[in-house]
């Protein structure tokens, strides 16, 4: 992998309705993060933050209405053209959320390099939704359908370009909580998807491995994007919208360092870290140890 890394932050809490996502990275780089990659020898430049303005007054809903459009839309940009530099200046974009409407930029600005990026989406959620199928109106809910084409022309057309993505470089992880209208998208468009049911049914060396396999043939570049939500709430509590039964603290591990055997990562973005909800910064100080594995922290 890649030895020249580029941390990006993104506090933004706006894709969503729970406060506190936005100080995921902080609490993310408090639990260790810069020393865990520079111990593992990456020559690490933390960009910092990408600043995010806020609403002028709390903007509620109205039904159809997209949740802080506007403020999301901006951010987008925003942190689309730091990660374009860091992809153009060779250096592996590592990005940390926020919540996860943070993949509309992260993907905007790393797609272009690439004729088929493949996307392994490890979340809870498939994140497929637009204005129309949405039961909250959250972007957060939305980012792999906007990276699709599928949603308003403010966030699909983030730098310039639609769509980012095709549907037949996506796998999706860990999957446990999917709406109906995303249910329907991913049958139209033969999304991967490997549920908890397949993970339970193949384990997670074998869905791992054929996930890898299936991008291997078909991608030249991929981007993981890991939603802390994917693992199981008793292990990663401080996240907003927890599911129950979800992915185990091993399997993740185990996940992150069979990607890490394949050297097929480009990118990467952990979302989703809620320090309000979290208990003594559990949740960040999981992502970090990810981070480690997938970044080749070794037992032996
Ligand atoms: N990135 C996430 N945690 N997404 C949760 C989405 C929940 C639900 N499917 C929605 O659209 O509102
Ligand atoms: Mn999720
Ligand atoms: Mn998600």
């Amino acid at each position: 992998m890649n030895k020249n890394m580029s941390i990006i932050g993104v506090p933004m809490d706006l894709g969503q309705s729970r406060r506190g996502v936005d100080m995921g990275p902080s609490a993310i780089r408090y639990a260790g993060l810069l020393e865990k990659l520079e111990g593992l020898d990456y020559n690490v430049d933390d960009l910092g933050d990408v600043p995010i303005s806020r609403p002028d007054s709390r903007h509620e809903r109205q039904d159809g209405d997209l949740r802080n459009l506007k403020q999301v839309a901006d951010a987008s940009l925003k942190l689309a053209e730091m990660v374009d530099q860091e992809v153009s200046d060779k250096r592996f974009p590592l990005v940390l959320g926020g919540d996860h409407s943070i993949a509309i930029g992260s993907l905007a600005g790393i797609s272009k390099h690439y004729e088929n990026l493949g996307v392994i989406w490890y979340d809870a959620h498939g994140d497929l939704n637009s204005a129309e199928t949405s039961p909250s109106g959250n972007i957060h809910g939305m980012p792999l359908a906007v990276s699709l084409g599928i949603g308003h022309e403010r966030l699909t057309n983030i730098h310039g370009y639609s769509p980012k993505i095709k549907p037949e470089n996506i796998v999706i992880i860990g999957a446990r909580s999917l709406d109906p209208g995303e249910k329907k998208l991913i049958k139209e468009r033969g999304i991967q998807v490997y549920s908890m049911h397949e993970v339970d049914r193949m384990g997670m060396t074998n869905v791992i491995s054929e996930a890898i396999e299936y991008l291997k043939e078909r991608t030249d570049g991929v981007h993981l994007s890991l939603d802390l939500d994917g693992l199981d709430p008793d292990e990663a509590p401080g996240v907003g919208t927890p599911v129950i039964g979800g992915l185990s603290y091993r399997e993740s591990h185990l996940a992150m360092e069979i990607l890490q055997e394949s050297a097929i990562l480009t990118s990467a973005e952990f979302v989703e870290v809620n320090p309000i909800l979290d208990e003594k910064n559990k949740t960040a100080t999981l992502a970090v140890g990810l981070i480690g594995s997938l970044f080749g922290e070794k037992l032996k």
